[in-house]
């Protein structure tokens, strides 16, 4: 199969969270198994170009309409660490992607309506017609609608596409000028409730209700979180849009990359492991702690966090996580970066003031290198989120034989079980801690329990890293799971 991946983010080249991990782990996996994959990215001023091979001019003269004239740009080809990625740039003076940032920006609707548009007028253009087109998240929402709206009538009337989300609480809005922007126009027959119409904004148009509506398949990013997402708050207002497309809409749990994420062969750790020596580990803990200056105490456990720091993430309870651990005699390492200013300068003021404190370093920031000492270094990773679609770090710390401690939300409930209370799994399967309240009480119920086995118990805490390592959760599940959903679509549409 030919398949064209759309996106906002791929790793390692463009990312800012777990998107971009997703985007290049299932697209390495597709073309593993003899599918034809190409990638179209935005050509970020800030991108990581030391990540990108052979870049060379692909298309020079795309003229993309936008506004009743149109926008020249230029397409880009290199390769990212083996897969084939189309980059896209506009020269107007938008400047959309010339912001020194990933998002964050007033116009970011349009700048990523306009990334829609021009990904799809490359396809046209260059004549490419991929059997799939997958797109993800609220950035290419638009692109089934242009697609089925516009496209279709000039030669694309073929391709199917399967649409991702992999977080409902960034939707994407606009109004009018979006249709006007995208010739889309027409805003009587788009503002109705089947079609673009926000659930709650009357003068809104929703790019992701947009998507829902418009692609042949939807899927989230676990089973449990296609649940929620229907049946709780969680859907952020698109539930009943979602329980209206059920029959399209399904859950695939994320893999990760085990070519990127594994101790045994993972270049920015100083010493590669595995179950069999897993004693090795411990090298990388020592190191771990050089690095960030943390007292070289052996019997201390080390617990880490790793991720955005905003509301999704359970902020309150990662805070007091640090305290905890530091209360029961462990040490606590925390690798994040807020977006938003109060947070910031909360965990900005938490770092003067536990600057003195040998035992706790955070590091504010997006730093992918440190991140894998810290996976491997650390013997715990606690994941408290509000609410979670997937969640990639405990996956990751589990391969790493980092213990994950995890609230039971979205796709963690998937992936880690407890192992006192598990009711399912066998002792010898399970592969965590878990808890259920949003409360402090509720996180210190799995933190202690895991915090007291490491210290009185050390032969049975290494089993439990091992039995986690022992998991598998490469893309290979889930990359066959995306094979049959395109199959079925381009069957049957
Ligand atoms: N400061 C930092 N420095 C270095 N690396 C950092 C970092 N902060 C985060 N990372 C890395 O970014 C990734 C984050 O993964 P998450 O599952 O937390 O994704 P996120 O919530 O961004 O995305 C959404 O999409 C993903 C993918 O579908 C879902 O798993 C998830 O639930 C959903 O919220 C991991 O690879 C992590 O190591």
């Amino acid at each position: 199969m030919y398949i064209v991946q759309i996106a906002s983010e791929c790793a390692p080249v463009i990312k800012a969270g777990g998107l971009g991990d997703v985007v290049y782990g299932l697209s390495r996996e597709l073309e593993g198994r003899g599918n034809t994959v190409e990638l179209i990215l935005p050509m970020y001023d800030c991108m990581r170009y030391d990540h990108i091979w052979g870049l060379h001019d692909a298309y020079l003269n795309l003229w993309v309409p936008w506004y009743g004239a149109a926008i020249h740009c230029s397409v880009y080809c290199g390769w990212v660490h083996g897969r084939v990625c189309f980059f896209i740039q506009p020269h107007c003076e938008d400047n959309f992607f010339n912001r020194g940032c990933y998002y964050g920006c007033n116009d970011d609707n349009m700048r990523f309506a306009f990334f829609s548009k021009a990904a799809l007028e490359f396809l046209l253009q260059s004549n490419k017609r991929p059997d799939i087109i997958h797109c993800h998240d609220w950035q290419t929402g638009l692109i089934p609608v242009m697609l089925y709206e516009i496209y279709k009538y000039h030669g694309m009337e073929y391709q199917r596409v399967c649409y991702t989300i992999h977080n409902f609480k960034h939707q994407g809005m606009g109004g009018v000028e979006t249709l006007e922007a995208t010739n889309l126009n027409r805003p009587e027959y788009y503002f109705q409730y089947d079609k673009l119409r926000d659930n709650f904004n009357p003068f809104a148009i929703n790019f992701m209700k947009a998507g829902i509506n418009y692609a042949n398949a939807v899927t989230t990013v676990s089973p449990n979180h296609a649940i929620e997402a229907q049946t709780s708050d969680i859907g952020c207002g698109l539930g009943h849009t979602l329980h209206l497309q059920q029959n399209k809409f399904s859950g695939v749990l994320n893999g990760i990359d085990y070519d990127f994420w594994n101790p045994q062969v993972d270049r920015y750790i100083p010493n590669n492991y595995n179950w069999d020596d897993f004693e090795i580990k411990t090298y990388n803990k020592k190191a771990l702690r050089e690095r960030l200056m943390l007292a070289d105490d052996d019997q201390k456990p080390i617990i880490a966090y790793i991720g955005r720091l905003d509301n999704q993430k359970g902020v309150h309870l990662v805070h007091h996580a640090m305290y905890y651990a530091l209360g029961k005699g462990a040490q606590f390492v925390l690798l994040g970066s807020a977006t938003e200013p109060a947070i910031n300068a909360h965990f900005q003021h938490e770092k003067q003031f536990l600057n003195n404190n040998p035992d706790v370093h955070l590091e504010l920031g997006f730093n992918e290198e440190l991140s894998h000492l810290i996976y491997a270094g650390a013997d715990m990773i606690v994941v408290p989120s509000n609410y979670e679609p997937c969640g990639l770090t405990q996956m990751i710390g589990l391969k790493y034989g980092t213990v994950p401690i995890v609230r039971a939300v979205g796709g963690l409930v998937n992936t880690v079980f407890d192992r006192d209370y598990d009711q399912n799994l066998p002792p010898e399967k399970r592969n965590g801690y878990v808890f259920y309240e949003q409360d402090n009480q509720a996180l210190e119920s799995a933190m202690g329990r895991a915090i007291d086995l490491w210290y009185q118990q050390p032969k049975e805490f290494k089993q439990l890293a091992i039995q986690g390592m022992r998991y598998d959760n490469s893309w290979n599940v889930p990359g066959a799971k995306y094979l049959e959903i395109y199959q079925w679509i381009k069957h049957h549409w």
